[in-house]
């Protein structure tokens, strides 16, 4: 039995559609190019990539909802294009949003229900829901309708959805999505316990803190190709050799985010809108102070709080979707990055 869970080689997917009504043409989009992976059994493993990496193209191969263009997969040790069976058999599948869950029934009669579908045994149906719904923190709240659960305990109930049928490898498109903080840092639990009893769970999510509290090895993805993939700690040192200054300010235009991309040192900057607030990051190498000439740019902005910090995951996230990695910028990037929130 291969130590892997997952092992992709040359994924690639092309999706062709007609657009027009009059004139139809064709239209072709890469969704993704090339895609190796190989996740071991047993592992929580992340795909972080922004708006239209590829991510869950790349998870819809893998789970046999869609036919790669070329390259190949394996899942739970079957191929994933002549295998399909298996592979469905020991794979489960939980998407972010609403849709999936039966409104008007309880948590416990909806777990019944997708039991019977999975071909769970009868006998078997009663302990398994129970265990479930103990393993998602559900036990309780089993007889309420779904329709009046909070989004987080939604979330959780697809997850009790997708491990029915003792799946091994588990597939979690952007679990937290519209979900509050504490309801996710429970969601994080619940998925920590999943891994820890030796399901393979493979996540996507925009969430950087979350993917570098919960996953053992993670995968950015960006234009359809891995740019980079390690354990949090090695993608890190993506933002190695830089400081970051934090600023939140109030009507921050395109033409001052490219001009402070333009300031020597500066190998970096974002902007992004936190309710009424922007936040504005700029990475630069070590020990230049890029403090003043930020601040001479934003002249007569209203300005928050500034700080100066040592870079997160985040920031070696933004540097590797943006190609800017501590190793290969010599030369700061010449437009603003729009970072995924
Ligand atoms: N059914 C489809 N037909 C045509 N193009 C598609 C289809 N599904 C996805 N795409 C395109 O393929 C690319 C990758 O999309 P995908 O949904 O895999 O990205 P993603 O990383 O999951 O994005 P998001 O975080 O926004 O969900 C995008 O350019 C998207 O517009």
């Amino acid at each position: 039995m291969s130590e892997y869970a997952i092992e992709a080689v040359g994924l690639h997917r092309t999706y062709r559609s007609r657009t027009g009504w009059l004139r139809p043409r064709r239209r072709e989009v890469v969704a993704v190019r090339g895609v190796d992976l190989a996740v071991r059994r047993g592992e929580l493993f992340g795909l972080l990539g922004p708006n239209g990496a590829g991510k869950t193209t790349t998870i819809k191969l893998l789970n046999t909802l869609l036919l790669p263009t070329s390259g190949t997969a394996r899942v739970a040790g079957y191929d994933v294009v002549r295998q399909t069976r298996e592979v469905r058999r020991r794979i489960g599948y939980v998407f972010g949003g609403d849709r999936g869950l039966y409104d008007r029934l309880s948590a416990r009669d909806n777990l019944r229900y997708f039991a019977e579908l999975h071909g769970v045994a009868p006998r078997e149906q009663r302990h398994r829901i129970d265990e479930l719904l103990d393993l998602v923190g559900l036990t309780g709240r089993d007889s309420e309708r779904v329709e009046g659960y909070s989004r987080g305990m939604r979330q959780r109930l697809h997850i009790a959805r997708g491990l029915l049928h003792h799946p091994e490898v588990l597939f979690l498109d952007e679990p937290s999505i519209g979900v509050d903080p504490v309801a996710a840092r429970e969601l994080r639990q619940t998925v920590a316990d999943l891994a820890a009893n030796g399901t393979t769970v493979l996540l996507t999510t925009h969430y950087m803190a979350e993917a570098d509290e919960l996953c053992d090895r993670i995968a950015v993805i960006a234009g359809g190709r891995i740019r980079a993939s390690g354990t949090p700690a090695d993608l890190k040192r993506h933002a190695e050799g830089r400081q970051v200054l934090e600023v939140e300010a109030y009507g921050v235009t395109d033409r001052q985010l490219a001009e402070i991309h333009q300031l020597p040192g500066v190998r970096e900057a974002s902007l992004r809108v936190l309710g009424a607030v922007q936040l504005l990051t700029v990475q630069s190498a070590a020990g230049t102070d890029v403090q003043a000439e930020v601040l001479r740019v934003l002249a007569g902005i209203r300005l928050g709080r500034v700080l100066s910090r040592q870079p997160t995951l985040e920031d070696a996230y933004v540097a590797i979707v943006s190609g800017t990695t501590a190793a290969d910028a010599p030369e700061p990037a010449l437009s603003g990055t729009a970072v995924p929130v």
